[in-house]
């Protein structure tokens, strides 16, 4: 469904996707993961027609973007990572606009929209405000008319990004739903774990190179994937941090409320002494274990050690 091959993208000196590769296969959800700045909206952007590459080329089903851009258009929807600001114009309203754009016009613009809006839940919404909605509601509503033209190819930028809990689970649902409907799924996402049960396929993108592409059980199965120490702790974290920095056979740290994922290169004699060191430093834990490498954990291991 979609090729890349060797895509080049600089923004003066800098160079922001570096000979890029990519293959996804009809009805996959692949979930494209990378640090921010990795180069994921360039990407996504390119494929979409709104932003020209410098070199390489890009194949939706079999069309080149660079010199069929209609035809690509038919075949794509695009979810940007930001809204515009729409005065005064109601949901229903939005989405007729977007149709429009689309020749679809009148009564089988109405039913069309109200159909969308029904699945990313929003039937009861088609007189609020755009301005006024939720921002879950906003992301939902912008998925609804990236897919006005009844696209193939879904690219679906952040689409997670700012929702509490319970809107991400409906995100998922949806997209759940759109997959089991024959959608092809391009989604990049900074949340890890979800992109593991949600996506087919996964390919991780560092300093605009992908690193490392594949399903998600083959990306585990990886020898050398390191199996991440997790500790939580009752008080004083930030000690056990100091301690966590300064040794080298730590390789990276995740910190979150009240517990810590760390790579550690050394073994089990090591390991109790960096506990050992925790401890004395004053950090209170109430555990430190190893776990089963996941999704991750490879993320810390192959890209760069980032603060
Ligand atoms: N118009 C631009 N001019 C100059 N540099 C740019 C421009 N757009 C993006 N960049 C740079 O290119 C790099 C890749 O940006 P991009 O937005 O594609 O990354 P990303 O992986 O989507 O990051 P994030 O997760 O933070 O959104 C970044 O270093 C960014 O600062």
């Amino acid at each position: 469904m979609l090729n890349i091959k060797n895509l080049t993208k600089t923004y003066g000196k800098f160079i922001a996707l570096d000979n890029l590769k990519m293959e996804i296969k009809k009805g996959e959800i692949f979930g494209f993961v990378g640090p921010n700045g990795a180069g994921k909206t360039t990407t996504m952007r390119i494929i979409a027609g709104l932003l020209k590459s410098d070199s390489g080329e890009v194949f939706v089903d079999g069309i080149n973007a660079r010199t069929n851009l209609k035809e690509l258009k038919n075949k794509i929807g695009y979810m940007p990572d930001f809204f515009g600001v729409y005065d005064n114009l109601k949901a229903l309203e939005y989405m007729e606009f977007y149709a429009s754009i689309y020749g679809i016009t009148g009564n089988k613009a109405r039913r069309l929209c109200l159909e969308l809006m029904d699945l990313v839940r929003l039937s009861d919404q088609a007189d609020s405000y755009v301005d006024e909605m939720s921002r879950g509601m906003k992301q939902r509503l912008c998925l609804a008319r990236s897919m006005v033209h009844d696209p193939e190819l879904l690219i679906l930028d952040e689409p997670a990004s700012g929702l509490d809990p319970r809107a991400r689970v409906e995100m998922k649902e949806i997209l759940r739903e759109l997959h089991d409907k024959g959608k092809t799924i391009l989604i990049s996402s900074h949340i890890l774990p979800e992109l593991a049960q949600l996506c087919s396929n996964i390919g991780i993108i560092e300093k605009g190179k992908m690193v490392l592409s594949g399903t998600v059980e083959e990306i585990l199965s990886i020898r050398g994937v390191a199996s991440p120490i997790v500790m939580k702790f009752t008080a004083n974290q930030e000690k056990a941090v100091e301690v966590l920095k300064q040794n080298p056979l730590v390789q990276n740290i995740i910190i979150r409320d009240n517990s810590i994922s760390i790579l550690f290169k050394g073994k089990e004699a090591e390991e109790a002494n960096i506990l050992a060191a925790m401890i004395g430093n004053g950090a209170l834990l109430s555990s430190f274990a190893r776990e089963e490498s996941n999704l991750e954990s490879l993320f810390m291991q192959i890209t760069t050690k980032e603060e």
